[in-house]
């Protein structure tokens, strides 16, 4: 019998077709309808979605949208499909590979049926997020489980782990920020990630008093907070601070992109930025590595608006390290990924393809 064909699905957050107020609206009404992302009461969530957040933000968000457009479409996704076409080449004849988007297009039932459709019965699932967290990996896979569960026959699934430690992914950052921070003549490398509410992080705390209980819980990834999405994102900027050289005073980590007046994880990247000036921080390197891929929060939030807070505030300079998009070693750093999810999940330990007692039989 031949083996079932393998596919690939590599599964980003979402954009809008369009950087225009209704495909926005379109957008952002799938996104923040998502329990796992607005976590209310579904009535209060109904109220706050279209009396507040679509009529005020949709606007706002085209209009931001429309300063980082490209012609061949939003960041996001120009470079996601670039790494898709990298990914799927270099795995030509093993894998099927497919982008899906957990919001807008291409849609995660489109990507599968277009899988299924190439023969393809056992699935490996790449969330695009290098660090969990329920709003972004969790409901990536949920919403996965739900397509790939509906026909009558349910596909083998393999999911490619957080990589938020990974020295694969640490390595290919590495390689991509390493000439920038140099030619920036940087002295302050600041790691700024996409934040989360603060009750998203203690609602993941399973022993339910290490979170945010105290100033150092994510300064190590313990049994305690190995789900915490805070604390790993310290890890993620450890690994490449380490990487990179930087001295300890030499890197900080803050926290970007809140929405709603709910206190999300701190410390905020807009407050940290004009703090780093006041502190003779002149000429200042920011990664974003909670994205894979150049997006509407780094382009726009962080080298447009990050920029001129950073100045204006006596910074001298500002350069945002591009992130890892399809770069040749994050290329690599995919299909190891994959190949890893694949052994781990076929290998049978030893102990247990051994029999306890030989058969010595005949
Ligand atoms: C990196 C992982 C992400 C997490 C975790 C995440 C959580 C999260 N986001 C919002 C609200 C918004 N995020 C928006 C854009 C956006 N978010 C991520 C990733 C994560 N979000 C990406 C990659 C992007 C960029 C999309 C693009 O088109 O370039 C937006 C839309 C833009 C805007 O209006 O600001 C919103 C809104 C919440 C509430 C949340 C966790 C609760
Ligand atoms: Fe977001
Ligand atoms: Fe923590």
């Amino acid at each position: 019998m031949t083996p079932a064909r393998k596919g690939l699905l590599l599964i980003n957050l979402g954009t809008p077709d369009a950087p225009e107020t209704g495909a926005v609206r379109r957008y952002l009404r799938e996104f923040l309808s998502d329990p796992r992302v607005v976590d209310i009461h579904p009535v209060g969530r109904w109220f706050l979605l279209n009396f507040i957040i679509l009529p005020f933000r949709s606007p706002k968000s085209a209009h931001a949208y429309r300063t980082i457009w490209t012609e061949q479409g939003s960041p996001l996704m120009v470079h996601s499909r670039a790494l898709e076409k990298a990914v799927a080449e270099r795995l030509s004849g093993e894998y099927e590979v497919e982008l899906a988007m957990r919001y807008g297009n291409p849609s995660l039932p489109d990507a599968v049926a277009r899988l299924r459709a190439r023969g393809v019965a056992d699935f490996t699932v790449l969330p695009l997020y290098p660090q969990e967290a329920p709003s972004s990996s969790g409901s990536s896979l949920a919403r996965t489980y739900e397509v790939l569960s509906s026909p009558w026959d349910v596909p083998n699934v393999r999911v490619v782990p957080a990589f938020h430690a990974h020295p694969a992914f640490l390595d290919a950052f590495t390689e991509v920020a390493r000439p920038v921070i140099s030619d920036a003549r940087a002295d302050h490398v600041l790691f700024s990630f996409h934040g989360v509410p603060e009750r998203h992080v203690r609602r993941s705390d399973a022993s339910g008093s290490h979170c945010l209980a105290s100033a150092g819980c994510c300064d190590a990834l313990t049994d305690a907070n190995r789900h915490c999405y805070r604390a790993q994102c310290f890890a993620t900027a450890r690994g490449l601070a380490k990487r990179l050289g930087l001295t300890p005073d030499g890197w900080s980590v803050s926290f970007q992109s809140r929405l709603g007046r709910t206190p999300w994880v701190q410390p905020y990247t807009d407050v940290v930025l004009p703090e780093l000036a006041a502190r003779g921080v002149k000429r200042l390197a920011v990664m974003c590595p909670a994205f894979v891929a150049d997006c509407l929060e780094t382009v726009e939030e962080v080298a447009i608006r990050g920029r001129d807070q950073f100045l204006a505030s006596g910074g001298e300079s500002f350069t945002l390290v591009p992130s890892l998009n399809s770069h040749p070693a994050w290329v690599e750093a995919v299909v190891r990924l994959v190949r890893e999810s694949e052994a781990a999940a076929t290998s049978v330990p030893v102990a247990a393809a051994t029999p306890a007692v030989p058969n010595r039989a005949g």
